[in-house]
């Protein structure tokens, strides 16, 4: 039999509030092959990054939880990479310096100072900053800051690469230019992506599964969609196929038809119920 690469089990996630507990995710069930790249989506709030901070071991899941490679995850590892929407690169320090400190923090004892220094160079090069080593990050655009965020991660040869938004403050020509890279570099290194999104077409574009997430509280996985579309893929090419169109309509289906109704129905439902009432309305209305 084989093992998940990946396995998120049971996942409740209960915040401690002064009104008591607040319960963002309940029962999250996801098996995540190697090599896949898996999108979040969900509407604001509904506890994407709270799954994502849980596979990067900065969440402790109050239920359930996260195994990577058979080992339980409960701590940041540097085998996990993550990528912020906004880069979080150290401004004192060179682009060249800022991937330094990651590749020292994993490969001191195992690389040479030849071999970390190729090796830097070499991510750099990946992401087309190579070019600017020897820049801070305020002589640099976002566009290029998100880059070397990117070959930071990189740099670390993560088995999972956790992205929370990564281009998601960046203008429209930068992050189809980011998003195509992104597809090239995974081709190369197979590495497995978990990336938060709220751009449908992103999601489309770069995916292998789209899991769709109910809103919360107490938000679970609610549809998991695959994308089966030959790669490499081409963006101007995919904008007419069927299929692509297809799976488009379907994500916004969810997030637009099935969620929204939810959304809407919930506080209706609720001055009801103060009444005894019953379900028979508000399914209706869901179906509708
Ligand atoms: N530390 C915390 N304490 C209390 N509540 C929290 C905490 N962290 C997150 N939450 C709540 O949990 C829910 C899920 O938050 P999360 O940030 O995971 O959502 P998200 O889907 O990533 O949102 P967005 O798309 O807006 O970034 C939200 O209602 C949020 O307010």
């Amino acid at each position: 039999m084989t093992r998940s690469h990946l396995e998120l089990t049971g996942v409740e996630m209960a915040f401690d509030t002064p009104k008591g507990a607040f319960v963002a995710l309940d029962n999250v069930n996801l098996k995540i092959k190697k090599g896949e790249f898996v999108s979040l989506i969900g509407h604001s709030g509904c506890g994407k990054s709270t799954v994502l901070n849980i596979v990067a071991g900065l969440l402790q899941a109050t239920k359930g939880g996260c195994v990577l490679d058979g080992h339980e995850v409960n701590s940041p590892g540097p085998e996990r990479a993550v990528v912020f929407q906004h880069h979080a690169l150290m401004p004192w320090l060179t682009v060249y310096e800022n991937v330094e400190l990651a590749v020292q923090q994993v490969f001191r004892k195992t690389m040479s100072k030849t071999e970390r220094r190729d090796w830097i160079h070499h991510n750099l090069e990946l992401v087309n900053m190579a070019h600017a080593a020897s820049k801070r990050p305020g002589e640099i655009s976002g566009g290029m800051a998100q880059r070397v965020g990117i070959a930071r991660a990189l740099a670390m040869k993560p088995s999972v690469l956790l992205m929370d938004e990564p281009f998601g403050a960046l203008d429209a020509l930068t992050r189809a230019h980011l998003q195509d890279s992104l597809m090239d570099i995974q081709q190369e290194l197979n590495n497995t992506v978990i990336m938060i999104t709220h751009d449908v077409d992103e999601a489309v574009l770069l995916s292998d599964r789209i899991i769709m997430m109910t809103n919360g509280p107490a938000a679970t996985v609610g549809e998991d969609l695959r994308i089966e579309l030959p790669r490499p893929r081409n963006r101007v090419t995919l904008a007419d196929d069927p299929a692509y169109v297809h799976y488009r309509q379907e994500v916004l289906k969810f997030l637009y038809e099935k969620q929204r109704k939810l959304e809407n129905i919930a506080p209706r439902r609720t001055a009801r119920q103060a009444e005894s009432d019953t379900d028979a309305e508000p399914a209706k209305a869901a179906r509708a």
